[in-house]
């Protein structure tokens, strides 16, 4: 499953967030609270379901006309500055991300917390220092760790005679690097002679591969707009966890009717005072931003910074079905550029293993086995297995 660390600096609202991201109700999965440690849970992309196009609407796995579909978050230790010099939880906070596919990094749009964490006046802080506060905590962690392993690197190539991109690879696999990412982030660099200022620069070209990310700029529902319109021009997206969070909360006790990622709710039950004026408020910040961005963000990571797609895997190419009857009984997230083939290996390796061939199902066509797969295909695998 894909695994997205949520970072930020103490109080931006990562808790909330994660709490927000991970509550989900019976009608999307099959227990509410989905969280498998403390900090690590289930979220959710959104997207159309195919059975639209299929015309076998409700297909009976997606909630009107949506799937949901899973992703792991890691609610990560808060950074502190200098986190990677070991200050704080820094090493708890950096070896979370060693196994994170990308990062949603929670920052404090209203500018009401200091560098440390602590509450300030609204405004105070200008949030954009976050940002750059994260990437360069993440480029020194980086380049300690090239510092402190170069030398023996270095001999070790010179001796072994090895490939220096390969080598180098092997190395920082625990990091979650392959061969690919190090061989662009070396191209024109003479790994065998670097300065300390090349290092740090291979380190900043690393992470910038490495760790995707998507900035999420939260308690917008308090932030200036000037610190808005900021961070929205680095990429971020606007958003309010804790309103996601009172939505999902009023959803599951029946007050109001409102998927994740919905522009807006509808009241189901008589509210008190209290809840009609939050409700309010929330509903004008939807309005502004086209809902509470939560939803946004999650698909944003996966959709355009990790170029995912969506695909259906069937046993029945007329149906739609598995062998008992489900129509489109999973939607699968996989990386743009996988081939038939390779989503047969990522059903099951015994399926890869005695593949026979694939049919589009929609098209009702055999496809070659290097057949790159398109968003929302529905795939028939034919085999021995
Ligand atoms: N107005 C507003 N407040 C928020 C929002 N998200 C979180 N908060 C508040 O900000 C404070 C900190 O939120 P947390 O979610 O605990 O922050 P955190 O980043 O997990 O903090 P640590 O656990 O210390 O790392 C709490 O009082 C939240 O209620 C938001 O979207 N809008």
């Amino acid at each position: 499953m894909i695994e997205i660390g949520l970072a930020g600096k103490p109080n931006a609202g990562k808790s909330t967030f994660f709490k927000a991201s991970t509550m989900a109700d019976a009608e999307i999965a099959d227990y509410p609270f989905t969280t498998i440690e403390p900090n690590v849970g289930v979220a959710y992309v959104r997207v159309e379901c195919v059975c639209k196009e299929l015309e076998v609407y409700p297909c009976g796995n997606c909630v009107e006309g949506w799937r949901f579909i899973p992703v792991k978050i890691i609610d990560v230790a808060g950074l502190v500055p200098e986190a990677h010099k070991g200050r704080g939880l820094g090493n708890a906070f950096l070896d979370n991300l060693r196994q994170a596919d990308a990062i949603i990094h929670v920052v404090d749009a209203s500018g009401s917390t200091d560098e440390e964490g602590n509450v300030i006046e609204v405004g105070a802080r200008d949030p954009v220092e976050d940002v750059k506060f994260l990437e360069e905590e993440l480029d020194m962690w980086l380049f300690g760790i090239l510092k402190r392993n170069w030398d023996k690197i270095i001999r070790r190539i010179r001796m072994e005679k090895r490939d220096p991109a390969k080598y180098l690879a092997e190395n920082l696999a625990g990091l979650g690097f392959d061969e690919i990412t190090i061989k662009e982030a070396t191209r024109n660099v003479d790994i065998l002679n670097v300065s300390d200022e090349d290092l740090l620069s291979l380190a900043k070209k690393l992470r910038k591969l490495r760790f995707k990310s998507v900035i999420a700029a939260n308690k917008a529902d308090k932030a200036p707009e000037e610190f808005i319109n900021k961070l929205v021009k680095i990429g971020a997206i606007p958003c309010s966890a804790y309103y996601e969070l009172a939505l999902r909360m009023a959803a599951k006790n029946g007050y109001i009717k409102y998927l994740p990622g919905d522009e807006d709710f509808e009241i189901l039950k008589e509210l008190n005072e209290k809840q009609r004026s939050l409700l309010e408020k929330i509903r004008n910040f939807m309005k502004r931003f086209g809902g509470t961005g939560v939803q946004k963000i999650i698909n944003k990571v996966v959709f355009e910074e990790l170029n995912y797609i969506v695909v259906y895997p069937v046993e029945d190419e007329n149906k739609f079905t598995d062998s008992k009857g489900n129509v489109l009984p999973d939607a699968m997230l996989v990386k743009k550029g996988t081939t038939a083939r390779e989503l047969a290996y990522k059903i099951h390796t015994e399926i890869g293993e005695k593949y026979i061939y694939a049919v589009d199902a929609k098209k009702k066509r055999r496809i070659s086995e290097d057949y790159e797969l398109q968003h929302n295909d529905v795939i028939k695998i034919v085999s021995a297995a």
